[in-house]
C-alpha cells in the first residue's frame, strides 16, 4: 500500500512539533516556510530553536510531552529521542490530526520527502521508508537538472497561462495553446534560453 502524495496548504495553521532536537529543527523549517503556526515542545534543545523563539516565530513550551499539549493542532510532528515518548504522541492523537513519527513512520500517517523549490516547482522524493539518505541524493540529481532558472520559467508559464485562460476562444483552441506553452518552455530550458 502507498501513502497519497499531496501538498498541504497550513498557512496560519496550529503545528505542533514535540522534541527539539537536529531533526525537529530541520520540520520546523518546513513548517516556518508554510506560513504554519508553530509550537515546539520539549524541555531543552537546539540554540537555532532558541532564536526562534526570541524572534517571536515559534512558542516553545519548555517541558515534557503531556496529551494535552496535542488536542488544538492541526499537524503534529513527535521527534523526541525516545522512542516510547514518540510512541506515545502517536496514541494520544486524534483520527482527523494529521500525524509524523519521526522514528516509527507507521504509527503516523504522514511522511516527509526529501524536496527541491524552485519557485512555484516543487520536486518531491520519498522511498517509502527504504532510505531517506537515498531520497536525498535523487533529490540531489534532479537539482543540477532542475536549475535555479526554473522559477523563472514557472513564473513565465503562470502568466501567460493565465492570459490564455483568460481568452475568448474555443476549448480546442485553448488546450492547443496551453500546450505549445509549455512545448515553447521545454524548448528554451534545454537550449537555456530563458524566456520572460
Ligand atoms: C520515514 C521517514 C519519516 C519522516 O520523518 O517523515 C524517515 C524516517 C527515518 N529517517 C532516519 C534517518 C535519517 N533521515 C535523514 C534525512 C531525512 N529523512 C527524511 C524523511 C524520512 N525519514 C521519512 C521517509 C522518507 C523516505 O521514505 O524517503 C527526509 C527525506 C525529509 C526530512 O525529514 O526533512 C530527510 C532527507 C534529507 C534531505 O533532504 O537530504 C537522515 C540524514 C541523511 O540522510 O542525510 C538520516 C540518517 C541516515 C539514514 O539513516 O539514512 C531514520 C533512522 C533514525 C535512527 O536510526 O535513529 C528513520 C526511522 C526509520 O528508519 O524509519
Ligand atoms: N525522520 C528523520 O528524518 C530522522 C529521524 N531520526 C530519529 O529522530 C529522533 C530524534 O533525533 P534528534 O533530533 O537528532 O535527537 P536529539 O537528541 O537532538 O533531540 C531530542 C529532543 O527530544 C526532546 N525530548 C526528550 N524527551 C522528551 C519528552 N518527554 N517530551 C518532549 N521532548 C522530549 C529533548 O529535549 C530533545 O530536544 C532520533 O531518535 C532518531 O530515531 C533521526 C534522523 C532523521
Amino acid at each position: 500500500m502507498s501513502h497519497v502524495p499531496v501538498m498541504i496548504n497550513l498557512k496560519d495553521k496550529p503545528a505542533i512539533v514535540i522534541g527539539a532536537g537536529d531533526v525537529a529543527f530541520r520540520k520546523v523549517q518546513w513548517l516556518l516556510e508554510a506560513g504554519a503556526n508553530v509550537t515546539v515542545i520539549a524541555p531543552e534543545g537546539k540554540e537555532e530553536l532558541q532564536a526562534l523563539e526570541d524572534e517571536g516565530r515559534i512558542g516553545w513550551k519548555k517541558k515534557c510531552f503531556d496529551p494535552d499539549d496535542i488536542w488544538e493542532a492541526w499537524m503534529i510532528i513527535a521527534a523526541t529521542d525516545s522512542a516510547k515518548i514518540n510512541r506515545e504522541v502517536a496514541e494520544a492523537a486524534g483520527f482527523h490530526q494529521l500525524v509524523n513519527i519521526v522514528d516509527q513512520s507507521d504509527l503516523g500517517n504522514l511522511c516527509f520527502p526529501a524536496k527541491l523549490n524552485r519557485g512555484r516547482l516543487t520536486l518531491a522524493v520519498s522511498t517509502g521508508g527504504a532510505s531517506p539518505h537515498l531520497a536525498g541524493k535523487i533529490r540531489d540529481e534532479l537539482a543540477e537538472q532542475f536549475d535555479e532558472n526554473w522559477e523563472k520559467q514557472l513564473e513565465w508559464l503562470y502568466k501567460k497561462r493565465k492570459e490564455i485562460k483568460d481568452l475568448e476562444v474555443n476549448e480546442e483552441k485553448r488546450k492547443e495553446a496551453l500546450k505549445h506553452l509549455v512545448d515553447q518552455l521545454w524548448d528554451n530550458v534545454t537550449r537555456g534560453n530563458p524566456s520572460g
